[in-house]
C-alpha cells in the first residue's frame, strides 16, 4: 500500500478498494464457497440469521482452502501495512446475502464482544461477488473507530449477528460511506469502527463476503475464561509475545 492509504486508514478506520485476487481466483474460491453453502444445507434454512452465520464461522481452521485464501500475499500485505509485520488470524466469518433473503447486519462496532485487548486489531472484509449499494454492501463511518458507542441488543431474526447488536445512537445524518467493490478487492475495517449491511435488495445478485479478522501478536485475549478465543494462527513473521495458544493451518 501507499503512505496515503495508510495515512488514510489511520484517520478514517477503514479502507477500500484494495484489489487481492485474480480473476481465475475468485472462480475458483466461489466454487468452493457454493459447496460449502451445499454441504451445510443452508438453503431453505430458516433457522435465525445468526445461526445460519454460526454455520460459516472459522472455516479457514478446519478447511485447507479458506485457510489458503485467507492469507493471499496481497492480503497479508496490505494488512501489515497498517498493523504491522507479525499477523495472527484470530477469526473468519463468511457474511453471504442472497436477492430476497432478508439478511441484514444492523450498524456496530466489531470490538465491543470481542474478547481482545489493543486496537492493533484489522478485518479484511474480501468480496467473492460484486459488493453493491444494491445487494447491500458494508457501509462504514469513516472516524469512527476511536469512541465506544452504547449497543442494544435486539436478537432480530433477520440479523445476522450474534446478539443482534445494534447502535443505540443515530448514525443518520453523519457521513456514511459505501464500499462498492469488484470481486476480488477487498476492504479493510477497525475494530473499533461502526460500519453495518443492509438487505440485499437486488433481483439477481447475491453479495458474498469473507471477513478476516487478524491481530498483531501484541493484542492480548482479555477473558482467560474463554479459551478458544486464546487461540490463533500465526499467518505472517513471528510471536514474540506468546500471548496466544497458537493453532497449526489445516492440511492441505
Ligand atoms: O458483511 C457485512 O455486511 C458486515 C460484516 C461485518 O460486520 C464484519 O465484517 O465485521
Ligand atoms: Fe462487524
Amino acid at each position: 500500500m501507499t503512505r496515503p492509504q495508510v495515512v488514510a486508514y489511520e484517520q478514517d478506520g477503514c479502507l477500500a478498494p484494495i484489489t487481492v485476487l485474480t480473476e481465475e481466483e475468485v472462480g475458483r474460491y466461489r466454487a468452493l464457497f457454493d459447496e460449502l453453502v451445499d454441504a451445510a444445507e443452508l438453503d431453505g434454512d430458516n433457522r435465525p440469521a445468526r445461526e445460519r452465520a454460526r454455520t460459516l464461522y472459522d472455516t479457514h481452521r478446519v478447511h485447507h482452502w479458506y485457510y489458503e485464501l485467507a492469507t493471499r500475499p496481497r492480503i497479508l500485505d496490505a494488512v501489515e501495512s497498517v498493523i504491522g509485520p507479525n499477523l495472527m488470524i484470530w477469526m473468519t466469518n463468511w457474511f453471504p446475502k442472497y436477492p430476497g433473503d432478508n439478511t441484514h447486519i444492523s450498524w456496530h462496532q466489531d470490538g465491543l464482544y470481542w474478547t481482545l485487548q489493543s486496537p492493533n486489531v484489522v478485518t479484511a472484509w474480501i468480496a467473492l461477488t460484486e459488493s453493491t449499494e444494491e445487494n447491500g454492501c458494508l457501509q462504514v463511518l469513516p472516524g469512527s473507530h476511536n469512541e465506544q458507542l452504547p449497543h442494544t441488543e435486539t436478537y432480530a431474526r433477520d440479523n445476522a449477528l450474534s446478539r443482534g447488536q445494534e447502535i443505540a445512537v443515530d448514525i443518520s445524518g453523519q457521513e456514511v460511506r459505501n464500499f462498492v467493490l469488484n470481486p476480488g478487492q477487498m476492504s479493510l475495517h477497525h475494530v473499533g469502527l461502526a460500519h453495518g449491511s443492509n438487505k440485499n435488495v437486488s433481483r439477481d445478485s447475491p453479495r458474498i463476503g469473507y471477513a478476516v479478522r487478524f491481530a498483531s501478536t501484541d493484542v492480548v485475549a482479555k477473558d482467560k475464561s474463554d479459551s478458544d478465543a486464546q487461540t490463533a494462527m500465526l499467518v505472517r513473521g513471528h510471536d514474540e509475545y506468546g500471548h496466544f495458544d497458537l493453532i497449526d493451518p489445516p492440511v492441505a
